[in-house]
């Protein structure tokens, strides 16, 4: 499998997706605002770094969160390496170690291949370097929908300054257009 011809290249940094993401927005106070950047191959790198707004039990974080962080990395991989949009299907997180607040989750997410509409992506998360401790690893079917999905079942204002916002970027746009 082979990225898009037009996915950003190995060691680009991956702008936010959408500026209210609970995963990577910057309008979000509380969210994980994740940073990510390609790889080799069918590779995405990101870190999620954990604060106090993420605990579930005192100092620790959320499971439901670092679910959310994975979701992320993985949706990341599909959106920029294929550049289809794309929806959750099914996600499975492993917690093999817990994630205490300050430390910083290095993700990497990777694809693993693609059946019709549906696309597989796994991911592991290392605890504070990309050769630390895995605190959890994840898989995610992902399936490709067209745009309409948005349009249909999403909030009009919000698409919009979406829309804009990707107009405004410098690279280009996923290959199917609302
Ligand atoms: C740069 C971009 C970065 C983006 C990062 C963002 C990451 C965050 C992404 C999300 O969190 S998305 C939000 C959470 N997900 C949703 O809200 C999805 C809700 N579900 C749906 O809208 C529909 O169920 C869905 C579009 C997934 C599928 O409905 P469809 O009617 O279009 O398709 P269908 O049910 O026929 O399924 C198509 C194929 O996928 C398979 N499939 C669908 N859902 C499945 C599932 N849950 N488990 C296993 N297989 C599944 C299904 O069996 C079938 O396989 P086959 O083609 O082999 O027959």
């Amino acid at each position: 499998m082979e990225p898009h011809p037009d996915a950003p290249g190995p060691g680009s940094k991956l702008p936010q997706h959408y500026e209210q993401c609970f995963g990577c927005g910057d309008e979000v106070d509380a969210g994980l605002h994740i940073r990510s950047a390609v790889g080799d191959g069918m590779v995405v790198h990101s870190t999620f770094t954990v604060t106090e707004a993420h605990q579930g039990a005192p100092g620790l974080a959320h499971g439901g969160l670092l679910a959310c962080a994975f979701d992320e990395a993985l949706g990341s991989t599909v959106g920029n390496l294929l550049r289809r949009p794309a929806v959750t299907g099914k996600l499975e997180t492993d917690f093999r170690r817990p994630v205490p607040v300050g430390s910083t989750l290095h993700i990497a997410a990777k694809l693993d291949g693609v059946a019709g509409r549906k696309i597989y992506a796994s991911a592991e998360g290392r605890l504070d370097a990309d050769d630390g401790p895995v605190a959890v690893r994840a898989r995610g079917l992902f399936v490709s929908v067209d745009f309409t999905h948005f349009t249909t079942h999403g909030d009009v204002n919000a698409l919009e300054k979406f829309r804009a916002a990707r107009k405004a970027r410098p690279e280009k746009d996923w290959d199917i257009n609302p």
